[in-house]
């Protein structure tokens, strides 16, 4: 492999039903001084069925151009399907890097495709920089429980390839007036080549929590005391249009589904404002809200680790300072 002949870094921009996911956005803002940094361009690349205004937003995000390939049978992610349009895409252009974002499809996605290219992968990275030394990508992740980060190069092979957290990094501004060019490939996918089918979608309720978006999240934890007692949370939600999320502890005594937990084995979440309520503040749970702009954490222990990373604390009775709070927001919006 000439690692010369690689150029370029590319983000994956993913759609569902045509509508793309905001980490793309992110990866796009993330990877825009990285390309600075290396002088090549920053690409957008879009697989997807009805996709070329995604191409063009991922251009006005910051990307230099981007690369689309439309089709049928791009409507829903298949791993067959997109494989192999992502890995003839590499071939054919020989990207430098490529990022993608560490959501359910984008987890299966980056290993196959770095797999049949046989090159690295660092997943569910929270960090990305150029080492100053030898110019590889250094990708950064918890690893170990969260208790160590490890940054990991891939120097021997190409394209360096990284899955990285949603709402790790923030969406750049959208320039209306920004343009490049789209170029579109052609890559069609046989449909026995697709080795499974979408029978139907089924929209979990959980599946509408969409926290890794929210402005507002009020999050309980097992001080909250009860499945019962969240009920205090989505009253304080509810006057703040904010989303409830919660900590591991509470998932796992079957208080709330999977989907509302924010942590390290959990969303990454990047709200203006994060509650933590009756949360201890493990290092596990503050791995997931280092991109809240503000914390305000309510605990009755002034020692609770949670403070040490709070904006804003309030020592006392969730079960008092919660309805307290409630009150007096729901009489400043009256
Ligand atoms: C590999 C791994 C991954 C993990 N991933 C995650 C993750 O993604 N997210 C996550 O959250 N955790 C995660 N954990 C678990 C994490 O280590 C903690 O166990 C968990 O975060 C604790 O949840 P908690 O703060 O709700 O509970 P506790 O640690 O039990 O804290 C409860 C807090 O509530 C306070 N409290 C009690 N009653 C009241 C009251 N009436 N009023 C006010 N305060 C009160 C207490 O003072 C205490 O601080 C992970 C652990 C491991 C090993």
């Amino acid at each position: 492999m000439n690692l010369a002949d690689y150029k370029n870094i590319w983000v994956f921009i993913e759609t569902e039903c045509g509508k793309p996911k905001n980490v793309g956005f992110e990866l796009i803002n993330a990877a825009k001084p990285l390309a600075q940094e290396k002088g090549c361009e920053l690409i957008a690349v879009v697989i997807g069925k009805d996709i070329e205004g995604v191409a063009k937003d991922a251009i006005c995000y910051g990307a230099d151009s981007a690369i689309i390939v439309d089709g049928p049978e791009y409507e829903y992610y298949t791993t067959d399907a997109f494989a192999k349009a992502l890995v003839a895409l590499v071939e054919k252009y020989k990207p430098e890097t490529l990022m993608i974002g560490a959501t359910n499809n984008g987890r299966d996605l980056g290993p196959r495709v770095s797999c049949r290219l046989k090159t690295g992968l660092t997943a569910d990275c929270t960090a990305i920089a150029i080492d100053e030394e030898t110019g590889n990508v250094a990708w950064t992740r918890p690893t170990f429980g969260g208790n160590l980060m490890a940054t990991i190069m891939c120097p021997e092979n190409r394209p360096q390839m990284g899955t990285v957290r949603p709402a790790v990094f923030k969406k750049g501004d959208y320039d209306e007036a920004k343009t490049g060019e789209i170029v579109k490939e052609e890559i069609t996918v046989a449909a026995d080549e697709i080795r499974t089918t979408l029978i139907e979608r089924v929209k979990e309720v959980a599946e509408s929590i969409n926290l890794e978006e929210a402005e507002i999240i009020v999050s309980g934890g097992r001080g909250v005391g009860s499945q019962e007692n969240f009920q205090l949370l989505q009253d304080l939600a509810d006057v703040l249009g904010a989303t409830v999320g919660c900590s591991r502890a509470v998932v796992d005594a079957g208080w709330m589904p999977h989907a509302h937990q924010v942590g390290q084995s959990g969303k990454t979440v990047a709200p203006k404002l994060y509650f933590a309520i009756g949360i201890s503040g493990a290092i596990q749970h503050v791995a997931g809200i280092s991109g809240a702009d503000t914390i305000v954490a309510i605990n009755k222990d002034p020692d609770a680790p949670i403070f040490d990373v709070a904006d804003y604390g309030i020592v006392g009775n969730l079960n008092e300072v919660v309805p307290a709070l409630t009150e007096a927001f729901k009489a400043q919006k009256a």
